[in-house]
């Protein structure tokens, strides 16, 4: 019987569970629990409390069974799963993408997501050169790592793209030999900063939030002088919004509200959902 919690980080949602919990198989577990309970992903955490700030190994397995090196959403709701135990506002996380400090403020948490990088091997994409502004899968595609790639298309109406018609092809496109994340970015007719939607590479499909998605939307825009670097860019995925500050050497921050939503539930007697925010 092992025991989770669920929390969502805008619509994105997580079970997280104790690394005490011994899970042989944490691929087969994530898969089996993705599906019966809906969420995005599973969220493995081993907390070292005896650190000062307390520090906890983050792994993020996804609903197909395999691991993603960073997940923004997720570490905020870590960062919180963290605060929560410790008392302390200020956590560190070592994920497969380096080590990111968080602050956690009550419900809202900021992670510092490290130097974002449209480096041809750090994306990491086929060909020797960055991908900008080229047509993938019939979009014009920018691609940029923030811990995991990301392709980034700006579009006039992003609820007029079918994401999980065309994104599928960008997702498997030769161009990115471990597969990508595909995102959909508007400039916000309401407010000051961008609409988003995006696939996510291992759910396959769309979520109805992506915080590394958020900060490639935001690195994109600032590299084509849309926003100011430093500046702070709000980014609305459809469950919420999001605040990102990309800075000139690209060093990133991810801001926004997480919820926790059901504890004590395990796998044998799971937490039957039936949709965001009921
Ligand atoms: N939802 C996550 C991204 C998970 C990454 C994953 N989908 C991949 O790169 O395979 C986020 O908030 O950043």
């Amino acid at each position: 019987m092992i025991p989770y919690e669920t929390y969502h980080g805008t619509g994105n949602d997580f079970a997280i569970v104790d690394a005490e919990n011994h899970v042989p198989d944490r691929g087969a577990f994530a898969e089996q629990l993705c599906a019966d309970i809906g969420v995005d992903g599973v969220l493995f955490l081993a907390l070292e409390d005896k650190y000062s700030p307390p520090r906890a190994v983050m792994t993020l397995f996804q609903p197909d069974g395999g691991t993603a090196e960073m997940c923004g959403n997720g570490a905020r709701c870590a960062a919180r799963w963290v605060a929560e135990r410790t008392g302390s506002d200020e956590v560190m996380l070592d994920t497969q993408a380096g080590t990111r400090r968080a602050l956690v403020d009550g419900e809202e948490v900021t992670v510092e997501m490290g130097a974002v990088s449209f480096h041809p091997t750090r994306v990491p994409l086929a060909g020797d050169t960055e991908l900008v502004e080229e047509v993938v899968g019939g979009y014009e595609v920018t691609a940029v790592n923030t811990g995991v790639p990301h392709a980034v298309a700006f579009v006039d109406d992003v609820d007029a793209v079918d994401v999980e018609e065309v994104a599928p092809a960008i997702r498997h496109d030769e161009r990115f030999p471990e597969g990508t994340n595909v995102n959909f970015a508007e400039v916000d007719p309401d407010g000051e900063g961008f609409r988003q939607r995006t696939f996510e590479r291992g759910v396959e499909g769309e979520t109805d939030s992506c915080g590394t998605g958020a900060v490639a939307i935001a690195a994109v825009a600032a590299r084509q002088g849309h926003v100011e670097h430093g500046e702070s860019v709000t980014v609305s995925p459809p469950g919420g919004s999001l605040s990102v500050t990309v800075e000139e050497d690209g060093e990133a921050t991810l801001t926004g509200p997480t919820a926790h939503e059901y504890a004590d539930a395990t796998e044998e007697t799971p937490i039957r959902r039936i949709g965001h925010g009921d």
